[in-house]
């Protein structure tokens, strides 16, 4: 068994905003292989910034659905270069950033499932399989007229939370599929299925249409989060027989079918190899990331996300409630800001050259509360709260232009998160003695960012070995996936379920097996020792 544990691999997928993402990870979830290809330097073809495009509007912002198909096809000739063994991939699951939309045309199915391996995705995918070719994102704020028409229809911003997990937000996937109907009837005739990013790219694995799950679907102002099936008030104020176009809906935790025999032939991966459903990257995360009552987890990745598992859904005009993507029948809050890396990339720029090495080095230097200087910042309309500009207060409370390069840099970086803990304390979180943060994405890499994080928070920071718990929750997923075969009650049981169905459902319960190895970052405000192996307490074998 221990041989059998480290011949099969698992693979996790991250479909984000600036790049796509894989981490392979044995039986034993040691971490065997990761890659990357980054959108803006390698597909320059598609004349991304970070990812997407901003509109003349500044409103409107998109990304080339063909982009994220060639981003799959570089990626595979990675993996296929760095000599990666696709047979032993048992199965694969992903993540795709949350509430962006992929529009199939009529027809498109056919070409999915006869996908010829001898060329590229890309090369089959790019005439006529998608009927808009510039995919809704999250950035997008220009549906506002549809947001106010959903929550006139559903009876006001709170009876929708209380529905969907969220008042009406502008990203959020029906109201740009509203948008979409009203503006473009012609595309949105000719399509035969909407895909979230995540599902869309289940759906290239598949070979077929994967279904949307219950976490990312809680992303869309459409799904009901307690009964977990598509809102009747929602779908009709958005598009009609809008159910025949998304599908319906599973858990998270659903084997969707083998992967399709395109990648079998082009890749050699097994024809046993199992795609487990697709999900948004924040819940990826959560899973990838184990968390437990009382931790909070903050993401830096494009944008910042505040996120907790809770057990029971009281959703409000800020923030959201989403499905949790671990245990389905519980919940996760989440809040989003839109001005995070992108924003701290752009101080690093005008204020320390571009250098993340200098930034760190102005953070070091100035005090922990900035001597009374502080600052918003926020380059463009920002979620929670929805307010935009610059502004800047020196220790008198006076609004000032300018500061010292330095001074900005701590202004900046302590105001993103005294907003994250302001506004996590307003969804109900309140930061007790054993709060631990657990922080993820791109910028938790940086010790200083998280200094800071540790310092406003007033708790511990830990990360894991990987700042991509997306991948590696993608990862454990698919592990879990497969895992409950070896066990053969359970296998007889899955065997009856087959013949009656082509969807499995796994039990939630895979936290029990997969083993946390923490850095620990900071603790109490005192500055110890960066990444110290810190084990928390055995916990019962399942
Ligand atoms: N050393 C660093 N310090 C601060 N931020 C960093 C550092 N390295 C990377 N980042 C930030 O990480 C962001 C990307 O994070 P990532 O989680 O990979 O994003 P996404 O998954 O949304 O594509 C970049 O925009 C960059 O600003
Ligand atoms: O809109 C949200 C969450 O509601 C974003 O968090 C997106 O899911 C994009 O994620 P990143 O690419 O920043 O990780």
């Amino acid at each position: 068994l221990m041989a059998a544990a480290q011949d099969s691999f698992y693979l996790g997928f991250d479909f984000s905003t600036q790049q796509l993402k894989v981490v392979a990870i044995d039986g034993d979830l040691n971490v065997v292989h990761q890659n990357h290809v980054l959108f803006d330097s390698e597909l320059p073809e598609f004349r991304t910034q970070g990812g997407v495009q901003l509109h003349a509007d500044r409103l409107t912002v998109t990304s080339p659905v063909l982009m994220w198909v060639k981003a799959l096809d570089l990626l595979l000739d990675k993996m296929r270069r760095a000599e990666f063994d696709f047979s032993r991939v048992r199965a694969l699951s992903g993540s795709g950033q949350q509430h962006g939309s992929v529009y199939w045309r009529r027809g498109a199915s056919e070409t999915l499932n006869q996908l010829d391996p001898d060329q590229s995705l890309y090369q089959q995918l790019q005439v006529c399989v998608f009927s808009v070719s510039d995919s809704p994102v999250w950035m997008d704020s220009s549906s506002s007229q549809q947001c106010q028409d959903l929550q006139a229809a559903a009876g006001g911003a709170l009876r929708l939370a209380e529905i969907t997990g969220s008042r009406a937000y502008e990203r959020f996937t029906g109201n740009q599929i509203a948008k979409l109907r009203q503006n473009r009837p012609e595309e949105f005739q000719d399509t035969e299925r909407i895909s979230l990013v995540s599902s869309f790219a289940a759906s290239l694995f598949l070979g077929g249409y994967a279904a949307i799950d219950y976490s990312d679907g809680s992303g869309m102002n459409l799904l009901d989060i307690r009964s977990r099936t598509w809102s009747e008030i929602c779908l009709e104020a958005t598009a009609p027989h809008l159910d025949r176009l998304l599908g319906a809906p599973l858990p998270p935790t659903s084997v969707l079918g083998p992967v399709s025999s395109y990648f079998v032939r082009r890749c050699g991966f097994s024809e046993s190899c199992r795609v487990v459903a697709f999900t948004g990257d924040n819940p990826a995360s959560l899973a990838g990331m184990r968390l437990q009552q009382g931790d909070i987890a903050v993401s830096l990745g494009t944008s910042d996300t505040v996120f907790l598992w809770i057990q029971q859904p009281r959703p409000a005009l800020e923030g959201h409630v989403f499905c949790n993507p671990v245990d389905w029948q519980e919940y996760m809050a989440l809040l989003c800001f839109k001005n995070g890396s992108l924003t701290r990339e752009r101080v690093r720029n005008e204020c320390t050259g571009g250098s993340w090495e200098v930034f760190s080095a102005a953070l070091r230097e100035t005090p922990l509360g900035n001597n009374g200087n502080i600052g918003f910042y926020f380059d463009t309309m920002e979620i929670t709260p929805p307010a935009v500009g610059v502004h800047r207060f020196d220790p008198d409370d006076t609004e000032v232009s300018s500061v010292s390069p330095q001074v900005e840099v701590r202004a900046l970086v302590e105001g993103q998160f005294l907003s994250r803990r302001l506004h996590a304390e307003r969804l109900g979180y309140s930061i007790s003695k054993n709060t631990l943060v657990l922080a993820t994405g791109g910028a938790s890499s940086n010790k200083e960012i998280l200094q800071v994080l540790s310092d406003v928070f007033n708790a511990p920071v830990y990360t894991i070995d990987l700042s991509n718990s997306t991948c590696l929750g993608s990862a454990y997923r698919a592990l879990h996936g497969n895992t409950l075969t070896v066990l053969p009650l359970i296998l007889l049981i899955l065997q009856q379920y087959c013949s009656s169905a082509s969807v499995l459902i796994i039990s939630p319960d895979y936290c029990d097996f997969k083993k946390r190895k923490e850095g620990k970052f900071s603790e109490r405000g005192e500055r110890k020792r960066w990444n110290k192996e810190k084990k928390r307490a055995p916990e019962a074998d399942p």
